[in-house]
């Protein structure tokens, strides 16, 4: 069971404080939300952050690219160090190539699927993925309601991975808490992304209440 905590929700003139204080208090990944005013209604940021949070962490750099013909940015988030590229099936006309991009540049990769898209979209890819990330709220925006009708598709994953015997990762995304975390596992989930509860407050003992909820 992995936490990765999202930067959207951290200082963003502290990166490098936040990134080091999210490690320290048991960060497994670090989630960058990279979002372009087009895919996605919000604009945040792009490689250069993950370049400069790059040296300050030994977290694995989650990078979910929430941008249009996401396939043009690989070679730029390599560059700059990211670890793992998550990409939207709602973003390109080329989710197997994208995908296929990804795992040649030799990083992780990650096949994204929006509340409103059904696992099907997704189903041919799974075997070259190392994580499937379920959204849990719709992309653009940190502080919603986590959305449980997504859990569905979280059971769905987890029996067809048994199923065929493969071992990618999956994640969850939005509004996830101490409570809702507890739904994410039951159903299959072994990542979660969490913003606004880990930074509401205390991020330490935040951390430490959502990996208690989780044992
Ligand atoms: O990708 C996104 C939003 O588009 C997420 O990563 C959010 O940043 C999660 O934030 P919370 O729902 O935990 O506040």
């Amino acid at each position: 069971m992995k936490l990765a905590p999202s930067i959207l929700a951290a200082d963003f003139g502290n990166f490098e404080r936040d990134a080091r204080r999210l490690e320290a208090a048991g960060a497994d990944y670090l989630h960058i939300d990279i979002m372009d005013g087009h895919f996605v209604e919000n604009i945040s940021f792009g490689a250069d952050v993950v370049k400069a949070i790059r040296p300050v962490t030994k977290c694995l750099l989650d990078c979910h690219l929430m941008v249009e013909n996401p396939e043009k940015y690989v070679a730029s988030f390599a560059q700059a160090g990211a670890d793992s590229l998550s990409i939207h099936v709602e973003a390109t006309r080329h989710i197997h190539g994208a995908i296929q991009k990804v795992n040649a540049a030799g990083l992780r990769s990650a096949v994204v699927i929006n509340p409103g898209t059904d696992i099907s979209s997704i189903k041919h890819v799974l075997e070259i993925v190392d994580m499937v990330l379920v959204m849990t709220v719709n992309p653009g925006f940190g502080g919603q309601k986590f959305i449980p009708e997504c859990l569905e598709k979280v059971r769905e994953l987890s029996e067809i991975r048994q199923f065929r015997g493969l071992d990618f990762e999956i994640e969850v995304d939005g509004g996830v808490d101490n409570q809702t975390i507890i739904a994410c596992r039951d159903a299959g989930a072994d990542v979660f992304v969490a913003g606004s509860y880990i930074f509401d407050g205390n991020v330490e003992e935040n951390i430490a209440t959502l990996r208690a909820a989780l044992n």
